[in-house]
This record gives structure tokens, sequence and C-alpha cells, in this order.
């Protein structure tokens, strides 16, 4: 197999980055925008030992699952990759992988809800975070091609409120207009990183963040009287990032104009929002999700409740009126501080959290003999660390629930838990990324009876 190669291949499978996957003399072809049952003729653009990478020159058989979308370019920077699948199908593919991450660990006993589908398919995003470059001399919002830095430009971006999408494009023009260069990634230079728009969906307020170089720059007084214009953008925030890094923001953020923060709202309890902090992106799906795992948990008032990885405390603080107590652990030291006002903004008095790492404190909670009845744990996607999950057992809870945004660390994590005497039947998917490969799940570990 070689390069620019045309070859026609039958499609079997899906990727776990969503692309189709095919065989062909004894390598593995993955074909971008491709589905399972097509035939399509390909041409080869990346050769490896084992794989390739192809993309579609023509579809010769069409999968029924197949939908007509506006923009490839969704699919191709994978900014959107499962969009050119009918949704039903999409839920189907993410039940899937948890499927087979049993079956790998040979837990196939273990039973596997069918998908919680997200109220909204797209426009559900309360949060864009887009690359600004100049590109054919011109700034440009877009995504990045896949595997790529070369931006690809966009002003539809599908998932994202088409709100936040008006926002964007208004402050690329102001952006344009006075002659704010874009960031050169290759030379450090330039100006603006990425925008940052934010809504909330329950006061409809917007925040616009400008990531830049530098602290300040000169048509920054005009950037931002033009910006204060553009309707329901209540504040402005300049995050400063001087460094030569793929990480998105920088440490300091300057208010520029409006509130710090962003005010919204989940079920009953209203949450105020740092930059820095964390929150669900789906703003109609994130209630069932809590909801689905509150169920689960079964709390009793006499419970005292620990919130791991807790962001701002919306999981602690949904259910810190029914429960005894609530001891929350962040890392992110603005979103404890969000989530200790956040309290007092609801008038919550048994939820207190601490700045820390889980893996650090939660051994600390464990050696003092604390009394812990749930634990409540929402990670990264890198999942859990030996520690925290060997300290987590040693408080010995009735129950241990895991909301997790990678099904591979979940059922990794789940199985060391088993090791130390806790018990699971059962994986609930939740999709809170409709048109893309991301999968949420929610599982509840069992305490053993000795
Ligand atoms: C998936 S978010 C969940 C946040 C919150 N539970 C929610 O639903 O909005 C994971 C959170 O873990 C925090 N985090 C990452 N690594 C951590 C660590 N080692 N210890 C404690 N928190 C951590 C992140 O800052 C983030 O707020």
């Amino acid at each position: 197999m070689e390069k620019n190669q045309i070859i026609d291949l039958e499609i079997t499978d899906l990727s776990y980055e969503a692309m189709g996957v095919a065989h062909y003399e004894g390598m593995t072809v993955f074909v971008t925008s491709a589905i399972p049952g097509e035939i399509v003729r390909a041409k080869i653009l990346k050769v490896k030992k084992t794989f390739a990478f192809a993309k579609i020159e023509e579809l010769i058989k069409e999968s029924p699952d197949r939908v007509k979308i506006e923009l490839n370019q969704w699919v191709q920077t994978g900014l959107a990759s499962l969009a050119h699948i009918k949704y039903n199908k999409q839920l189907e593919f993410k039940r899937n992988q948890v499927v087979n991450l049993l079956k790998k660990a040979h837990l196939d006993d273990v039973q596997v809800g069918s998908t919680l589908p997200s109220p909204e398919e797209t426009g559900y995003r309360n949060k864009a975070q887009v690359p600004v470059r100049e590109v054919a001399g011109q700034l440009e919002i877009g995504f990045f091609r896949r595997h790529s830095h070369d931006l690809v430009p966009l002003t539809n971006f599908l998932t994202t409120d088409p709100e936040i999408d008006r926002v964007l494009v208004a402050v690329r023009d102001i952006l344009r207009q006075y002659r704010v260069p874009a960031y050169d990634e290759i030379h450090n230079q330039g100006e603006v990183r990425y925008l940052d728009v934010r809504r909330s969906k329950a006061t409809g307020e917007m925040m616009v963040i400008l990531v830049c170089l530098h602290k300040d720059f000169v048509q920054l007084p005009k950037v931002a009287t033009d910006i204060k214009k553009i309707p329901d953008v209540t504040s402005l925030v300049l995050n400063y990032n001087p460094k030569k890094t793929n990480v998105i923001l920088g440490k300091v953020d300057y208010l520029i104009f409006g509130k710090p923060q962003l005010t919204d709202q989940i079920g009953d309890v209203k949450f105020r929002i740092s930059p820095e902090s964390f929150f669900q992106i789906n703003s109609l799906q994130t209630p069932r999700l809590y909801d689905l795992a509150i169920k689960k948990a079964n709390l009793q008032p006499e419970d005292a409740v620990v919130d791991a990885y807790s962001g701002i405390g919306t999981i602690g603080l949904t259910v810190a009126k029914h429960v005894r107590s609530v001891r929350g652990i962040e890392s992110v030291r603005d979103a404890v501080k969000d989530a200790n006002n956040n309290a007092k903004l609801n008038d919550i008095r048994n939820a207190k959290y601490v700045t820390g790492k889980a893996e650090e404190i939660m051994p600390k909670w464990a050696e003092k003999g604390m009394q812990v009845d749930i634990i409540f744990v929402d990670p990264p996607r890198k999942g859990l660390t030996p520690e925290f999950i060997e300290a987590a057992a040693k408080t010995n809870p009735k129950k241990i629930v895991y909301i997790s945004c990678n099904p591979a660390t979940l059922v990794r994590d789940l199985q060391e838990f088993q090791k130390l005497g806790y018990t699971f039947d059962q994986i609930d998917p939740v999709d809170m990324f409709p048109q893309t490969p991301h999968v949420e799940a929610v599982t509840v570990l069992e305490r053993a009876e000795k």
C-alpha cells in the first residue's frame, strides 16, 4: 500500500474517533467520514506499519444511517465527527463503546443501559473556545484540521448555541476592523490566540474571553467599546497567555468590563462561574445526568457525602439539602472559591469545599478516620489514581457514584474498586456531546456485604 493509491474498501466498523474502519491486505485503514456497511473508493493519505489513513473519493454504496450535512468541514476537522450519522445510530455507537470495553475486560455480565439522548442534538454547547489565526491574509476563527494546527475557517460551529456563534462572528469582525493581529504560533507573535464565549441558558448573559499573547494591546479600548455594544454580552475578560504552548488558557485574567462571573442555574440551584472554572457544557442534559446519578445514590437525610473533582460544586450543592453534610475536593482554586460562594448564594450551610488534588486530600481524610456514606466522583478523562481509589475504599462508603467522560478509564477504575470489595452491575451512558464521539457514563459501586 502506498500514499495516493486508490482502492475500494468495505467499511466494517467505526473507530473510537468515529472514522470508518476497513481491512485491506493485512492493513487496517481508517477512512474519514465513512460509515459501517458502506463501500467506498478511497485515496490513501498516510501509510504506517500496520495501518493507514484514507479519504473517500467516491461513495459506491451508501449506508441508510448517513444524513446529509450542511458543511463537510464539521466531520473532516473532527469538530463534529459523528454529524453525518443519524442520531439514534450515534447513541448506539456510544453504547457499543462501553459494551466493547467491558467485553475486553471479561465483564460481559455487566448491563449497559441505552444511551440517554440529549434534549438538543445541535446548538447545545453553552461555551465555545475557538482558535484565531491568519488565513490568506485575514484574521479567521474556525477549527483545526484533524491532528494538525491548520485552521479551517468556520462561522457555524453546529454544536454551540447559535447565540454564541453570533457573538463569535461579531467579535471576529471587530478584531478585523481594528486590525488586531491573530496569533502566529510558529513565531509566538501576534495577539489573539483564542476566542472563548460562554452563555448562561438561565439568564441569557454572555461572557467573552479574549485569550491574548500580551496583557494589553493598542486597539483594546476600541475593541472593548465595540464588544460592549454586542447585544447580550455582559462581560469581557482578557486572559493573558504569553507562553509558546498548546494549553489554551493562561493563568491570569483581567476583567475589562462587566461582572467577573457568569450566573447560571441547574435545577433550582444558582451558580456563579469564574473563567477558569469547569462547568458542564450541555445545559439541558446536565440536570438529567445529575438526576440519574443522584437517583442511583439513594441518598438518606443522615448521609455524609463527598463530592470529589467537584468543579464549582454543582453535584454537591444539588444534593446538600437532602443530606447531613457535603465535603468537596477540587484542584482549581477559583472553582473552589466559586463552590463555597455558591453554597452561600443558595443559603446552603452544610457544604464545604477545599482546594487540592483528590488523590492527596482523600488519603488524609481516610487517615483521620472521616466517616463517609456516599462518594460522588467526576474526574477528568484520565480517571482516578490508585491512591484515590485506595483511600476512597478505606473510608468505607456504602456507595461510590462514578460519573465518567472516558469509558476506558472508567472500566479500568471499576476493576480496581472490585478488588477492594465493591461491586457494580450496570453502566448507563448519557449523551452530553451529540455529534461527537465523546461518551459520558454513570455507574454506582456498592460495598459488598462482608
Ligand atoms: C469533569 S469535571 C467535573 C466537575 C463537576 N463535578 C461538574 O459536574 O461540573 C472534573 C473536575 O476535576 C478537576 N480536577 C482535575 N484534576 C483534579 C485532581 N487531581 N484533584 C481534584 N480535582 C481535579 C477539574 O478542575 C474539574 O473541575
